[in-house]
């Protein structure tokens, strides 16, 4: 367990700014998922935490030892750090046992514990006894276990993930979904994941960093991500929803299409608002926002709905039980909302 700590990390490429000064704190066994759209940081970040990028300006810390920074550059072999990358990067011309063990026996340690450490690894791995077994007899996902394996003993409490499900495919993803929270519940490491798969980093990460254009908006819980978003581009970023423009009242209720709800928001303001409608938190009623449909979707356990709010106040998606024909006049409750001014 090692605390990560970024200072105002900044990583430019010619003129172009990549990391535009970065500063979070990263708590010993935290599992922190980066998320944005591509090209805003995110590897870059990764990157520069790992050591295979050097800052431009400020400093990547772990605990009280600083990695990079004012004259000082830790070579990334000297971090001790774990990292898992979308391409296994195993080597096929040893066994599973001898891939797990590379690091050890880059360190030195002793082949008797080095075999126990290396057996202990592929147990909390699921891969127990196929330490003889040749790389390419493995399946994909029991690749990616090797690697997983392999960084677990290299670390010294830090893991970073680089879409490390990338290649894999649905059912598979949600299995390793399921053995990293294993993996982080078992060695506590302070994690650090980078995916392009919303519904991955919310469901295993207990912070989410959602960047964009080299900053960081916002850092927080997925649930106060995607139910607080700190602002439009957050709310626009993370998961399905309905941003629609509105006037809030001094009341802390909210004015749409000539309807009024209640809507909740980080502080009590009035005037020009934007307010986000999450599918879920929708129905179709006898009252609320008067809206007409546009098209029904099915999306396996929903119909998602198209609306179009009246006098033109913007549309809507809502999750639906039963197809609904194009035309119809509906109204929608609003079970839950957030505010955001602008
Ligand atoms: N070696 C490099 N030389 C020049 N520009 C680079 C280099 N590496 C990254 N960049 C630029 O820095 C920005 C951030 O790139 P980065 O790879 O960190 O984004 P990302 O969020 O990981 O994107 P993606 O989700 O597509 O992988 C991009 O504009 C990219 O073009």
């Amino acid at each position: 367990m090692t605390a990560i700590r970024l200072d105002r990390l900044t990583r430019r490429f010619g003129s172009s700014v990549a990391l535009d000064s970065v500063s979070l704190d990263l708590q010993p066994g935290s599992f922190t998922a980066l998320l944005g759209p591509s090209g805003c940081g995110k590897t870059t970040l990764l990157r520069l935490i790992a050591g295979f990028e050097t800052p431009s300006e400020g400093s990547v810390w772990f605990g009280d030892r600083m990695m990079a920074g004012d004259q000082v550059l830790v070579a990334p072999e000297q971090r001790g750090i774990g990292i898992v990358f979308q391409s296994y990067a195993l080597w096929p011309h040893l066994d599973v046992a001898g891939n797990v063990g590379y690091p050890l026996r880059m360190r030195g340690t002793a082949r008797s514990a080095a075999n126990r450490q290396v057996d202990e690894v592929l147990e909390i791995v699921g891969l127990t006894g196929f330490g003889a077994r040749r790389i390419d007899e493995l399946s994909g996902g029991q690749r990616q276990r090797v690697a997983l394996a392999r960084c677990l003993v290299g670390n010294n409490g830090i893991i970073l993930f680089d879409e490390p499900l990338a290649n894999l495919d649905m059912h598979l993803r949600a299995t390793m979904v399921d053995v990293f929270r294993d993996i982080h519940q078992r060695t506590k490491a302070t994690i650090v994941y980078v995916t392009h798969d919303q519904a991955e980093a919310l469901a295993l990460a207990d912070k989410v960093a959602v960047m964009e254009r080299g900053r960081v908006l916002q850092y927080a819980a997925p649930t106060a991500v995607y139910h607080q978003p700190a602002d439009m581009a957050v709310a626009r970023f993370v998961g399905r929803g309905n941003l629609v423009p509105a006037v809030a009242q001094v009341d802390g209720s909210v004015l749409l299409a000539g309807h009024r709800f209640q809507a909740r928001a980080s502080e009590a303001f009035s005037g020009p608002a934007h307010v986000l409608l999450r599918p879920e938190a929708l129905r179709l009623g006898e009252e609320g926002l008067p809206a007409r449909v546009m098209s029904s979707t099915y999306r396996g356990p929903v119909h998602e709905l198209r609306l179009s709010l009246t006098g033109e106040a913007g549309e809507l998606v809502v999750d639906h039980p039963a197809p609904v024909a194009s035309g119809t006049d509906v109204r929608v409750a609003v079970a839950d909302a957030w505010a955001m001014p602008g």
